[in-house]
């Protein structure tokens, strides 16, 4: 395993220095949102939330493997979206496999399909569809530079209580030291690989299930850092988070206009 220690540089030969692996986990159920269909099938703006996910991944120049992570059930279906989406000139495999049923499960099937070459893996919600090309890039070139696993983070704005199950607030939380993180989360293979190999796919106490990659690796004795988030990265997980996503993508085109 790649420790937080050792900060070598991720190298190779050329061609395989740039190239990245990709895996976007879109194999959840989607129950928050309770559209009737697995949250990454859901349309934003006449497209998939899986195909926004690959549009964005294989516009990166840098190239790579994207893994698409889906509902064993969906699997065809998202084979065809991927055979029907336009060529964008860039160097991807894109391949798709099967989930599992919490989200770690999902990542670690997906890393596990990853060609060796993949020295750098991004691990992705298919739920931030509208997340930029730019926020990929910013994370590859901070685990790059460190070596150590890299998730986007934004400030909390609000301000934060501790309530109670009677609903009475207890505390006013500082805020200062808390921030919202994102995905793209990345990281060298071996740190990311040897984490998920500890954690396992077992049956988890759902309390004790980690909710991202980071802390799988953080479990596993890794150091996290963070980079800028971005607001476009924003997680559709309700109904409302439906529409805030359409009207961002309605800005996004106008702005193109
Ligand atoms: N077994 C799972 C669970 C989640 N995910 C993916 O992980 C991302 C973040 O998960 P979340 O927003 O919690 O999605 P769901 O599990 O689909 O939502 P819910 O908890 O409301 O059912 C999503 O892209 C989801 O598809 C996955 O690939 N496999
Ligand atoms: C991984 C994640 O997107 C980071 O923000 C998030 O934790 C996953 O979703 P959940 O709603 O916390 O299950």
């Amino acid at each position: 395993m790649t420790s937080a220690q050792d900060h070598q540089p991720l190298t190779g030969e050329p061609h395989e220095v740039s190239r990245i692996g990709v895996v976007l986990v879109a194999a959840g159920r989607g129950e928050r949102l309770g559209a009737g269909k697995p949250k990454a099938f859901v349309e934003l703006g006449g497209r998939t939330l899986v195909e926004h996910c690959l549009r964005t991944v294989t516009s990166l120049p840098s190239g790579g493997h994207l893994v698409i992570v889906v509902p064993e059930h969906l699997a065809g279906e998202t084979l065809r979206l991927v055979a029907a989406a336009e060529p964008t000139g860039a160097n991807w495999e894109v391949s798709v496999t099967p989930g599992g049923r919490e989200r770690h499960e999902s990542v670690k099937f997906g890393v596990d399909a990853l060609p060796e070459y993949a020295d750098v893996v991004l691990v992705h919600d298919a739920a931030r569809p509208l997340t930029p090309a730019a926020l990929f890039a910013r994370v590859t070139a901070e685990v790059r530079r460190t070596t150590d696993a890299v998730i986007p983070a934004l400030p909390v704005v609000d301000t934060l209580k501790r309530v109670g199950a009677d609903s009475i607030v207890h505390e006013t939380v500082d805020r200062a030291p808390l921030v919202a993180v994102q995905t793209p989360q990345g990281f060298p293979r071996e740190l990311l690989a040897a984490a998920h190999d500890r954690l396992g796919t077992g049956a988890h106490d759902a309390a004790d299930h980690p909710t991202d990659d980071a802390e799988v690796v953080q479990r596993a004795g890794g150091t996290v850092r963070t980079v800028p988030g971005e607001s476009l990265a924003h997680k559709l997980t309700t109904p409302g988070d439906l529409a805030l996503l359409e009207a961002l993508l309605a800005a996004q085109n106008g702005d193109a206009r």
